[in-house]
C-alpha cells in the first residue's frame, strides 16, 4: 500500500477528509455508460463461453428462514454437477448459506472445489455489537466456511460515522483468518453514487478482499450502475495500491441476459483480468437454472422442458 493510503485511517479526519475528496459521481454519465453498456450483443461463440464463465462465478445462494439441511445439501449437489446428464457443465464458484448451515455445507462439498461462503455480522441487517459480529463469523469460520459475506453498518456509514464501518470491517477481516472476507455496502440504502463510490473505499481500505452490492433483501439490489462505479473503485484501488479486490453484484440477478451483461461491464471497466471466479461473482438463488437453459438451447438448437432442470 502507498504510504498516502497507510496513512488515511490514522484518524477520523483523514479519513473522512479522503472519503470526501474522491471524485464525484456523474449520475447521468454512469447511467449512460451502464445502459450503453448492456445493449452490446455478442456473437453465439462468444455467448458459450459467457455462459460457462457465469456458471463458474455464480455464488449458488438460499437465505432464507425456512432453510433446511437437506435444502442445502440438494444445492450443494447442484453447485458441483449443474447438470447431472451433461459433465462439460462447470462447477459453480460457492454456495452461500446462513452461518448455522456451513457445516452441512462443508461436508457435502468435501474435496468438490466448492466454496462455502456464510453471511455473517447479523445478516443482512448488520445491526448487533460488533462483538456478535465477530464471534458469528469466528463460527462460521470455524464451521469451515471458505469466504464470509458481511454486511457494514449503514446507520453508522449514513451518519458519517466512517471510522466505526472501517473498524467493523478490519475486525471481521482479523476474525476471518485464511477466509476471504465479501464486503456487502447494501448499496439500495446508501442513497447516492457518491456513497456507493466512498462505501466501497472504505471497505476496501479496511481490508475487503470482494466488495458485492446487496443482501439481495433490500430494493433496489444489484443494479448496473452500481456494479460499474464498484467495478471502477477496484480498477482505481489496484492502481493506487497494487491489491486487487473482487466484486459480486448480488440480488435481482435471474437471466442469462443479467449475467452477460454484467460480464460485458467488468471487461470494459475493470479489464479481462476481472473476469475470473477469483475475482468476479454473481450472488443469486435462481439465475443458474435460466444459464442451463441457455446453454442447452445452444447446444443443442431446443429449449428443454420446464421441469428438465431441479428448482434453484
Ligand atoms: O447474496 C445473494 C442474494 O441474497 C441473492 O439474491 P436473489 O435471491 O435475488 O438472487
Amino acid at each position: 500500500m502507498t504510504t498516502s493510503l497507510v496513512d488515511v485511517a490514522s484518524s477520523d479526519a483523514t479519513l473522512r477528509g479522503f472519503l470526501h475528496g474522491l471524485p464525484g459521481v456523474d449520475r447521468v454519465g454512469a447511467d449512460q455508460r451502464a445502459a450503453a453498456l448492456a445493449t452490446r450483443s455478442i456473437k453465439t461463440a462468444a455467448k458459450a463461453h459467457a455462459i460457462d464463465l457465469a456458471i463458474s462465478m455464480v455464488d449458488l445462494t438460499t437465505l432464507e428462514g425456512a432453510d433446511t439441511p437437506g435444502k442445502v445439501r440438494a444445492m450443494c449437489a447442484k453447485a458441483v454437477h449443474p447438470d447431472p446428464t451433461d459433465p462439460s457443465v462447470p462447477r459453480v464458484a460457492a454456495v452461500c448459506v446462513y452461518p448455522d448451515l456451513v457445516a452441512d455445507a462443508v461436508r457435502a462439498l468435501s474435496g468438490s472445489g466448492v466454496k462455502v461462503a456464510s453471511v455473517a455480522t447479523a445478516f443482512p441487517s448488520g445491526r448487533s455489537s460488533l462483538e456478535v459480529k465477530v464471534a458469528d463469523t469466528a463460527l462460521a469460520v470455524a464451521a469451515g466456511a471458505d469466504e464470509i459475506d458481511m454486511v457494514i453498518d449503514r446507520g453508522a456509514f449514513l451518519a458519517g460515522d466512517y471510522r466505526t464501518v472501517y473498524e467493523q470491517v478490519a475486525a471481521v477481516k482479523a476474525a476471518c483468518g485464511a477466509a476471504h472476507l465479501k464486503v456487502i455496502l447494501e448499496t439500495g440504502e446508501l442513497a447516492t453514487y457518491d456513497n456507493v463510490r466512498r462505501a466501497s473505499w472504505l471497505a476496501m481500505l479496511a481490508g475487503a478482499d470482494f466488495i458485492k452490492t446487496s443482501t439481495g433483501k433490500v430494493s433496489p439490489a444489484a443494479t448496473l450502475p452500481v456494479t460499474l462505479i464498484m467495478l471502477e473503485a477496484v480498477r482505481d484501488f489496484r492502481e493506487r495500491t497494487g491489491r486487487v479486490v473482487g466484486v459480486k453484484p448480488a440480488g435481482g440477478i435471474r437471466t442469462t441476459k443479467d449475467a452477460i451483461k454484467n460480464l460485458v461491464l467488468v471487461k470494459e471497466t475493470a479489464g479481462e483480468d476481472w473476469l475470473t471466479p477469483d475475482r468476479f461473482r454473481l450472488g443469486a438463488s435462481s439465475l443458474l437454472n435460466d444459464l442451463l437453459m441457455q446453454r442447452q438451447k445452444l447446444t443443442s438448437g431446443r429449449y428443454a422442458g420446464p421441469d428438465y432442470f431441479t428448482v434453484d
